[in-house]
């Protein structure tokens, strides 16, 4: 029997008259890539958001993590209990180094001491593969995919068991998704459990084990990404329409 890590039963979240995450179920399996498609406005992020509690936890359902119930609890409480994500927008401190970005970073949401922070920060540098030389430029003068590797180091920096990660690839040219797609496999080989939001499906299809398609906020699919690509619902909801 596999190991869950995750478990989510029922999530939902209405905003208004709107339902963006309809009563979805799904468990994530320690250790896995677990990838998440659907078209836009499917209700991938507001399903991190209500998970994580950043800025919000669920309408109705549960979210389950090691076993225990986590909606409802602060959002610094969820991540510093192991579940760490990404945004689609960095959350960056142009005129900060990225050593110094990661260091504040583990302070605030790991809650370390500056002493750990820093030995921290280095570590998660070097899990990245980040050139050490460029880690004390200011951030304003990183690549975008250096921005995309301190956007993951900022969240390693806490070392989470669970790294949620909202379309890392958007803006990254092709050799530098597969820059990503060996750093994603690497990270999750050093234990952590990856939940993938992804639009470039050359990436998503290549690094995950399971896959779950959202589609107008319900699950309209689950499953083995060769079985997923080649349901007509999927295909007609979302795949049809892009790479
Ligand atoms: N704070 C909010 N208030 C009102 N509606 C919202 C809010 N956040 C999201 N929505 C709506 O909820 C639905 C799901 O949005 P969400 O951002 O989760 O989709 P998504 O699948 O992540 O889309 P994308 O792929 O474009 O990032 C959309 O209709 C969106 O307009």
């Amino acid at each position: 029997m596999s190991d869950p890590i995750i478990d989510v039963r029922d999530a939902t979240k209405t905003f208004g008259g709107l339902t963006a995450v309809d009563r979805v179920s799904f468990t994530v399996t320690r250790g896995e890539i677990f990838g998440i498609a659907g078209p836009n406005g499917s209700g991938k992020s507001t399903l991190f958001n209500l998970m994580t509690g950043i800025p919000y936890g669920p309408t109705n359902g549960e979210v389950r993590f090691n076993g225990e119930r986590i909606d409802g609890r602060p959002p610094h409480a969820i991540a510093r209990s192991g579940l760490c994500r990404t945004f689609q927008k960095d959350a960056e401190f142009p005129d900060l180094s990225a050593i110094e970005t990661l260091q504040i970073s583990a302070v605030y949401s790991g809650g370390q001491s500056a002493g750990q922070a820093l030995e921290n920060a280095r570590r998660a540098i070097d899990r990245v593969q980040f050139d050490e030389a460029r880690a004390h430029m200011p951030s304003s003068e990183l690549s975008v995919y250096e921005k995309k590797q301190l956007m993951i180091a900022s969240a390693l920096v806490s070392e989470p068991s669970v790294l949620m990660l909202d379309e890392p690839a958007s803006g990254l040219t092709k050799p530098e998704i597969e820059r990503l797609d060996a750093l994603l496999v690497d990270v999750n080989k050093s234990g952590v459990t990856i939940l993938l939001i992804e639009h470039v499906l050359s990436l998503l299809l290549s690094v995950s084990e399971r896959l779950l398609v959202l589609n107008q906020g319900a699950i309209l699919a689950e499953g083995l990404p060769a079985d997923v690509v080649r349901d007509p619902a999927v295909a007609e909801a979302y795949l049809g329409g892009r790479d």
